[in-house]
């Protein structure tokens, strides 16, 4: 490991095994994937976990061995939150439009089945994420254990699938989703304490979280709620990740490749 870069297994707990058990999975992936003279275009997800993945590049930056390469990597948000990530970190941040074509991306997850399926959304950035992620040659997925799905997804997550809907349409959508598609619940997301009424995007849409129970068959599902009028997008990822890294809060992280 070159000097100024933290070596991992010589980390400090952060205090807060749910933070240790983030950071261990998010320095893996980074310093696993990331392929200094090959990546010069990163996307950067959202999320508490994603977090640490800035953070990482952020420490190779002040390395004088991975200094200037780093220095010219162009990182592409998905979202305000990620956007910032990006400056506080001092990387050089670019926009999608720029650079539609991604070397690797990372980003975190709500719920990763065995076949590395995705919910997420659980930050209300799906839309960005999934333009993201879908335009990176690698997608990385970085988590805690929890996000790991005994078999289902559905399982764990039990607040539904995420999807980003045009405003104006909400009440259709909602009406669709319990209808046609037999969605056990759906909600409008609020904002609570911090807002009153909806939650609205970063691309000014509503958020619908619809219930579906355990989910069989994802892939079918993804197309069934997009093909409904006034939705922009899901939370459902499908074939998109091609390897998820589980931290564990001794710092232990257990990595799942396709
Ligand atoms: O999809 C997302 C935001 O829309 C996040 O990546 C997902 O919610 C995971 O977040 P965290 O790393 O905080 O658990």
């Amino acid at each position: 490991m070159a000097a100024g870069v933290p070596r991992i297994d010589g980390l400090e707990s952060l205090g807060n095994p749910l933070e240790d058990a983030k950071r261990a999975a998010a320095y893996r992936a980074v310093d696993e994937n990331l392929k200094f003279d090959e990546h010069k275009i990163v996307g950067i997800g959202s999320g508490s976990t994603v977090v640490y993945v800035a953070e990482r590049i952020g420490q190779y930056l002040h390395d004088s061995e991975y200094s200037e390469l780093v220095s010219k990597f162009i990182c592409i948000p998905t979202g305000f939150q990620s956007r910032n990530l990006i400056l506080d970190n001092k990387l050089q941040l670019g926009s999608i439009e720029q650079y539609p074509r991604i070397d690797i991306a990372f980003d975190g997850a709500d719920e990763v089945d065995e076949h590395l399926q995705l919910i997420k959304g659980g930050g209300a950035c799906l839309f960005q994420e999934k333009l993201v992620s879908t335009s990176a040659k690698t997608f990385i997925i970085v988590a805690d254990s929890r996000k790991k799905s005994p078999q289902y997804l559905g399982k764990n997550w039990r607040q539904g699938v995420p999807i980003e809907i045009v405003p104006s349409a909400y009440v259709r959508v909602k009406d669709d989703l319990l209808e046609q598609l037999h969605a056990d619940k759906v909600d409008i997301r609020q904002g609570g304490s911090a807002k009153a009424g909806p939650v609205v995007t970063d691309n000014s849409n509503f958020i619908i979280d619809a219930d579906f129970g355990e989910i069989k068959d994802p892939r079918a599902l993804h197309t069934d709620i997009k093909l409904l009028v006034g939705v922009v997008e899901t939370g459902l990822f499908i074939d998109n990740a091609s390897k998820a890294y589980f931290g564990n809060s001794d710092g232990t992280v257990e990595l799942v490749t396709k």
